[in-house]
């Protein structure tokens, strides 16, 4: 489904991916974690193709994506959802909605958007207000409905649970779980907050300077690892 070969990126001369490789299987919802600042944001960048990368391949549905531009790896399926959500905070939420599927094509947005709000109805009542009025919690929420609008095969998701409440946190991990589980859309998620993404995911891999050190199934996360890892 998605595929990360060998993937080095560099900002200057300073490398912060090493040569990762990763392997997404469709369906799947994989954890990305790691200490701060190990490469995860960076990952997610050069896989959106906001940062190029400077060896090794990307492909995506058996696709070489590696040198196609970010647009044209969303027209693909890939959705992205970014750290700190960028909402566009003057135009309303059905405006943010609708942006989710600006240039996608053979999308009915009525249709998708009452598709999409079946899975975030809390955002039903706010259609007509600013984006940049709502809570944390219903931004993030906002973030994910819009990319789904875009009716992506794969997300990838930048720390969704950052600055949220937990019982929110809780929901959004819920939310997203159902939507992979009835619709296949693959999910790849960077990710902080542990207990989120032990409900979210179903693997885990964990990042450490640039490159995947440890990966495996969810269940499987051991304490030692996590110390190891994962601690600070
Ligand atoms: N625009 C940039 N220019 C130069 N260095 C950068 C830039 N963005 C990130 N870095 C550096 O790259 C490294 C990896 O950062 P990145 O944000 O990818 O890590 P992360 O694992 O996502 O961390 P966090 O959990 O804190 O978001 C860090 O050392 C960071 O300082």
């Amino acid at each position: 489904m998605f595929i990360a070969e060998n993937v080095q990126v560099s900002y200057g001369k300073s490398r912060v991916i090493n040569g990762l490789s990763l392997h997404v299987k469709e369906g799947s919802r994989t954890a990305i974690l790691g200490r701060n600042g190990v490469g995860k944001t960076t990952f997610l960048k050069s896989a959106i193709g906001i940062l190029p990368i400077s060896s090794g391949s990307l492909r995506f549905n058996g696709e070489d994506i590696t040198k196609r531009k970010t647009f044209k790896r969303s027209e693909a399926g890939l959705g992205y959802v970014p750290q700190g959500r960028e909402i566009i905070p003057m135009l309303t939420v059905k405006e943010n909605l609708e942006l989710g599927a600006l240039g996608h094509k053979g999308i009915h947005i009525d249709s998708r958007m009452e598709w999409v709000l079946e899975y975030f109805p809390a955002l039903k009542v706010h259609m007509s207000r600013n984006g940049g009025v709502l809570s944390g919690g219903l931004q993030q929420q906002l973030a994910l409905a819009r990319c789904l609008m875009g009716k992506p095969r794969m997300m990838l998701l930048d720390e969704p649970t950052e600055g949220i409440q937990p019982n929110v946190v809780i929901e959004i991990a819920d939310t997203l779980k159902k939507i992979a589980v009835e619709t296949g859309i693959t999910i790849a998620v960077v990710e902080q907050n542990l207990k989120f993404a032990r409900r979210l995911a179903d693997n885990y891999v964990i990042m450490q300077k640039g490159i995947i050190v440890s990966e495996g199934r969810m269940i499987d996360l051991s304490e030692d690892v996590i110390k190891q890892y994962l601690s600070v």
